[in-house]
């Protein structure tokens, strides 16, 4: 099971430009969590703060006990081998075949012999889909296929916390989609601490545990993804709604009397739309950190927007996860 990461107080500044302050929050073990927030509102700066490239100006991370935030170089560098981090262009090196890179790491930080090392990166190239691609350079192949070497190689040093920064930037719907499905198969899998950035707002919609957004230099709301989902707070429901309407303009934020004109020509936020089902991982039947659909909800006697957690089969979720999860514990049995 991965580890918790705990985030407390933290601000980042470059000069005199606040970047984000007083950021509390805690990544669950093993959960997939979603950050969004508008273009420039520091979600890179905070990928790259956690893995310790960039240093806080305050606050704390803490992971098994120690404050990554404030720890010696040493301490630093072993906490960051808990981490594997999936750059937004995969960051693989151009002249090096796939299997040379997706062992560059192990070459690098073990002391792993060669046939040791073929079938860490072979099993790795397995998981993610690109077995036979091997002597491939990453300028032959696609998008996808170096999104996917960057994620086999972002594993093979066996992370407790894998950090994706806009997994999709760059790929169609389609690709998207199967890289969303592999996201959570492997979460099922491996069981570490997954940390997406997007701005994909179906990925956000459907694939995480957890949801939290960045806004004007600050944490909006960090949740249960059904407590964002159905939230009526103004920038979280503009947002996970891709609406037009609300406090978000075009450049970073609206001025206020943009948002006085909007109210006075009557501009309703709109109703809710529904709340889709998760996306359940395709193998092995349920992922451990996984909630059964309503479970928020119903904890807080919030009624979700009618036609929440039905799928495009018709399937309503309610009812069809307690199915699953008694068919996946006789199979267990
Ligand atoms: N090393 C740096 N030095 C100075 N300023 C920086 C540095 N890195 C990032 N910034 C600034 O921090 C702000 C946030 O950048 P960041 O890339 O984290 O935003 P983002 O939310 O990831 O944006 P996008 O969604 O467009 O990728 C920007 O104004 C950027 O110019």
């Amino acid at each position: 099971m991965g580890v918790e990461v705990v985030v407390e107080g933290l601000t980042k500044t470059f000069g005199k430009q606040v970047i984000w302050e007083d950021v509390t929050l805690t990544l669950p073990a093993g959960h997939i969590s979603v950050l969004l927030g508008p273009s420039g509102t520091g979600k890179s700066v905070f990928l790259k703060t956690l893995v310790g490239l960039l240093r806080p100006d305050k606050g704390h991370i803490w992971i098994n006990g120690h404050d990554l935030a404030n720890c010696r170089e040493k301490q630093l560098y072993e906490l960051r081998r808990l981490f594997g981090v999936l750059f937004q262009d995969g960051a693989l090196f151009g002249s090096l075949s796939l299997f040379d890179n997706i062992a560059f790491p192990l070459r690098e930080h073990t002391r792993k012999n060669e046939s040791r090392i073929r079938e860490i990166v072979m099993e790795k190239m397995d998981l993610v889909g690109l077995v036979g691609a091997e002597a491939k350079l990453p300028g032959e192949i696609s998008g996808g296929m170096r999104k996917r070497a960057g994620l086999a190689r972002a594993l093979v040093l066996d992370p407790e916390i894998i950090l994706f920064d806009e997994p999709d930037s760059g790929l169609d719907p389609v690709r998207t989609a199967y890289l969303n499905q592999l996201i959570v198969d492997l979460n099922a899998e491996i069981e570490a601490t997954f940390l997406i950035v997007t701005h994909d707002i179906n990925t956000a919609r459907t694939v995480p545990d957890d949801i939290g957004l960045l806004f004007r230099r600050e944490l909006v709301m960090f949740g249960p993804r059904e407590m964002l989902l159905s939230s009526d707070e103004p920038v979280v429901r503009q947002f996970l709604n891709a609406r037009r309407h609300g406090p978000i303009g075009m450049s970073e934020e609206k001025d206020i009397s943009e948002l006085e004109a909007e109210a006075q020509m009557g501009h309703e936020p709109g109703r809710l739309p529904p709340i889709p089902p998760q996306l359940m991982p395709s193998r092995s039947g349920l992922r451990r950190s996984q909630r059964p659909p309503g479970t928020w909800l119903a904890e807080h006697g919030v009624i979700p927007p009618p036609g929440s957690f039905v799928d495009e089969q018709g399937r309503n979720w309610l009812d069809e996860y307690p199915r699953l999860v008694a068919a996946h514990l006789d199979g267990v049995r």
